[in-house]
């Protein structure tokens, strides 16, 4: 009803902030794109679900999201993605694997800091209810 969809532009508002603050911070800018498989031809080779910054604001938009959980499936493959394709111990691999922690810990610190869970519980009935 009405009051359901209230409840699910506020979700992608909070999203939408989320992401766009994450965009800002310069640690991310590797994060903000897809990966550019012509620059790295073995990307989709290693990386089965690519996931970047600019998505999440698109599946955000196109209201792929139900519940703050189902978008941090997909936030936090962009980190999990990170530390899978760069593994090694040379100084480019260890900087990014650096800058996705640090985007894992920042996305958990702020819906920890931010997020009711009163607010996600409802969208989880939402969910449920669908
Ligand atoms: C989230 O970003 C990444 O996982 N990567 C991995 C790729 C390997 C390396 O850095 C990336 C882009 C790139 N382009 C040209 C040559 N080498 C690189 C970014």
């Amino acid at each position: 009803e009405e009051q359901e969809e209230d409840v699910l532009r506020e979700l992608r508002l909070f999203l939408r902030n989320v992401t766009e603050r994450l965009s800002l911070d310069r640690r991310f800018k590797a994060f903000t794109r897809p990966v550019d498989i012509e620059e790295v031809p073995d990307y989709l080779m290693v990386i089965k679900k690519p996931m970047d910054l600019s998505t999440l604001l698109t599946n955000i938009d196109e209201h792929k999201y139900v519940t703050v959980s189902e978008f941090m499936l997909d936030a936090d493959l962009i980190w999990q993605n990170a530390l899978e394709y760069n593994p090694d111990s040379d100084p480019m691999d260890r900087h990014i694997r650096h800058r996705a922690c640090a985007l894992k810990d920042t996305v958990r610190a702020i819906l920890r800091d931010e997020l009711d869970e009163d607010f996600e519980r409802v969208c989880e009935e939402i969910k449920e209810s669908r």
